[in-house]
């Protein structure tokens, strides 16, 4: 199938095809790109993704407020898709707050003024280095996900002298996400603590008698690259059952609950509908709302953590063309390979969870007939697959620049040096001007750091 044209999903907002039929992105046309930054080149759309961002903190904040019976709600900016310091900036500057997973992703968002209060530190192996930056912040949350970083944590906290603010991460047993290697709640896998083993209430007794910890809430987190919303009603109903429970035992009605990420997006605009932020946040609303009611307990503080969904549909890849090559398949038929100056190095996804893309020629309009083209990478792997099956024209060639949409979650944030390629840029265009938010490697950074 060929892409959806400009205009509408999987291509970010501002994305339109000029009078000469090359794409423009915010008003900048992508051979001024490719010209001043050179390919590849991760093109992120400011407004889109500041728009993105802001319309979860708006929907957040109206389905969740005071007068609608609700305790408020938080958004975490989920920065493994992909942080930098402008983008961390941009978030906060957006009503929202960061969630990091690492020393690294928490380093960013320091850099970028985020205040600690609305930052939140993740990881399932968290060092002793990670835990003591983030109490030195005063992070507004550790979310612990093994007993014994109980005691890791508390002791941190003891030598720093401040009482450190705790969720738990819960896994509820749902299973959804579009790639088993991406779901994160069922029981076989290495996050969180177990409902159904104890092991989560365990880790509730445990942090209730340390001082040292203060038990803030739960944590939920059910997969990732979700469409459908109901595996999420049911978390929620687990961890807010677990909740009462623990109220009824100890007396402490924890005051938030987070609800994870995962919300799903378009990446070939044949992939299903992923639900808007108003209907996330009615649906969560609604089914926090209903589980407190059932289980007569008050409605606590939410917060989500959603990644992809603000900056996945918010950047395209702008490739050059290499090699064009025609193959013949076994049931007769024929497939152009076209390579691009890129690939598994700057988009993991396709070889890791089979994930599909899109392409569209970018550099000018063709109206030569369509073959049915694979877009490759430059990588020594035959699995360096770009996008599996893309409808391109028939005279694409050398020179000419492809884009593949919605590449801003797990692109840059997951690339590699395969190869001694050197990462793409990270360039933000708005009002027709770009700038370079992360620059572009070079062969010199890679030699830097071989010690010989
Ligand atoms: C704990 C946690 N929170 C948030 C996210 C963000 O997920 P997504 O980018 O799918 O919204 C992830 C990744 O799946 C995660 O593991
Ligand atoms: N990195 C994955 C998702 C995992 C998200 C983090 N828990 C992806 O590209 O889809």
């Amino acid at each position: 199938m060929p892409a959806p044209e400009p205009g509408g999903e999987p291509w970010s907002t501002t994305v339109r095809r000029g009078p000469d039929g090359a794409l423009a992105v915010a008003g900048l046309d992508v051979r001024d790109i490719a010209r001043q930054h050179g390919t590849p080149a991760y093109v992120v759309d400011e407004a889109d993704l500041r728009g993105r961002a802001r319309a979860f903190a708006e929907a957040f904040a109206a389905a969740f407020a005071p007068e609608a019976g609700m305790a408020g709600a938080d958004v975490y900016y989920a920065g493994k898709a992909f942080l930098s310091v402008a983008v961390a900036r941009w978030v906060h500057e957006e009503g929202l707050r960061v969630d990091t997973a690492t020393g690294g992703e928490l380093a960013v968002a320091i850099r970028a003024g985020v205040p600690g209060a609305a930052i939140g530190l993740h990881g399932n192996n968290k060092s002793d280095a990670e835990i003591t930056a983030a109490l030195e912040h005063g992070v507004g949350r550790i979310v612990v996900d093994s007993l014994p970083e109980i005691d890791q944590v508390a002791a941190v906290a003891a030598r720093l002298g401040v009482v450190a603010p705790v969720m738990v991460r819960v896994t509820t047993g749902v299973h959804a996400g579009g790639h088993e290697f991406i779901a994160t709640a069922h029981e076989d896998q290495k996050f969180g603590l177990s409902l159904t083993s104890g092991a989560a209430a365990k880790a509730v007794e445990t942090i209730l008698a340390r001082p040292e910890l203060d038990l803030i809430g739960l944590h939920s987190h059910i997969g990732s690259q979700i469409l459908d919303l109901a595996g999420f009603e049911v978390a929620a109903r687990a961890v807010l059952g677990l909740r009462a429970d623990v109220a009824a035992r100890s007396g402490h009605l924890m005051p938030e609950v987070d609800l994870g990420g995962g919300y799903g997006i378009s990446y070939t605009g044949h992939d299903g509908v992923p639900p808007t932020p108003e209907q996330i946040a009615t649906t969560l609303a609604g089914a926090v709302r209903r589980a407190c009611t059932d289980l007569g307990t008050d409605v606590p503080r939410i917060s989500v953590e959603p990644g992809r969904s603000i900056v996945g549909p918010s950047a395209l890849t702008l490739y050059t063309v290499g090699t064009v090559k025609d193959v013949a398949l076994d049931d007769g038929g024929r497939r152009t390979y076209v390579s691009v100056d890129g690939g598994m190095s700057d988009n993991i996804r396709p070889a890791l969870y089979q994930a599909e893309y899109t392409a569209a020629l970018a550099s000018r309009a063709s109206d030569a007939e369509a073959v049915t083209a694979r877009v490759v990478g430059k990588h020594c792997e035959s699995g360096d697959i770009v996008v599996h099956g893309v409808a391109l024209p028939a005279d694409v060639r050398a020179g000419d620049l492809l884009a593949v949409p919605a590449t801003g979650a797990y692109g840059r944030s997951m690339a590699s040096n395969y190869n001694m390629v050197p990462r793409p840029p990270v360039l933000a265009v708005r009002d027709g001007q770009a700038r370079v938010l992360v620059r572009r490697e070079t062969v010199e950074d890679l030699l830097a750091l071989d010690e010989g």
